[in-house]
């Protein structure tokens, strides 16, 4: 209700269900963020699709978005770029809608130290076993990547401290409906809500 979007990150380990509770969550035809795309290094995978899933870019055209300040945040992640376009985010926070983005955790720090006022939201796996089954059962990557991306997740977790939220995701519906709860009650704090509330008083005290 504030003028501004509000900006929501969720970050969490790989296989964790990040790409399916964002997909659950993007369905929802009650939910009012915009999802941003991300632009990434790394190849596609089979039915992913260029400006849908990721803006696929060379590392060249990336280095250069990067010097042309067009990234709100980037890291490296398993040999490869990924980062958030500055542009979109901004117009869509100004126009007053919410952005969601999903990304790792360094990322998300940039994010924090730029836009403290954003909702920073960790997603769990029930326990690292099942996180490594999502990550078989998934099948896009080859033993190599998937000892990397477990050995990554441990010190992913690790980051969750510096998160506002811890959200499980054991259910796919059950992890959208505590991020939904969470986007609904941080709209309702007072310092989002403040300015309206003072506008609200400058009416009534004519
Ligand atoms: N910092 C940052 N990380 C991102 C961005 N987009 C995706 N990621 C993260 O990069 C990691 C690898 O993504 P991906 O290769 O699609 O694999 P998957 O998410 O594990 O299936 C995940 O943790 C994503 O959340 C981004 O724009 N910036
Ligand atoms: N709550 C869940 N229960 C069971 N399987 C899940 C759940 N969430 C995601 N998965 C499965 O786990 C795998 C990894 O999910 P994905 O969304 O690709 O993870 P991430 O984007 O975090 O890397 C996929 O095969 C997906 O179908």
């Amino acid at each position: 209700m504030s003028n501004r979007g509000m900006l929501i990150v969720l970050s969490g380990p790989s296989g964790v269900g990040k790409g399916t509770v964002r997909q659950a969550m993007l369905k929802d035809k009650d939910q009012n963020f915009k999802y941003s795309i991300s632009m990434t290094t790394r190849n596609k995978r089979p039915g992913e699709v260029d400006g849908v899933d990721y803006f696929f870019r060379s590392k060249m055209e990336f280095e250069s978005e990067i010097e042309n300040g067009g990234m709100l945040e980037y890291a490296k992640y398993v040999d490869h770029y990924y980062g958030t376009p500055l542009r979109y985010v901004n117009e869509t926070l100004e126009s007053g809608t919410d952005v969601f983005l999903e990304i790792e955790v360094n990322g998300a720090m940039q994010v924090r130290k730029k836009c403290p006022d954003g909702v920073f939201i960790f997603l769990t796996p029930p326990d690292l076993v099942t996180l490594r089954d999502r990550i078989v059962k998934r099948g896009t990557d080859d033993a190599a990547t998937i000892e990397k991306r477990l050995e990554k997740a441990r010190s992913e977790i690790k980051m969750m401290q510096n998160y506002d939220y811890a959200v499980v995701n054991d259910k796919v519906e059950l992890a959208v409906h505590r991020i939904e709860k969470i986007i609904e009650s941080e709209h309702l704090r007072v310092p989002r809500v403040i300015d309206i509330y003072k506008k609200m008083i400058g009416v009534v005290n004519r």
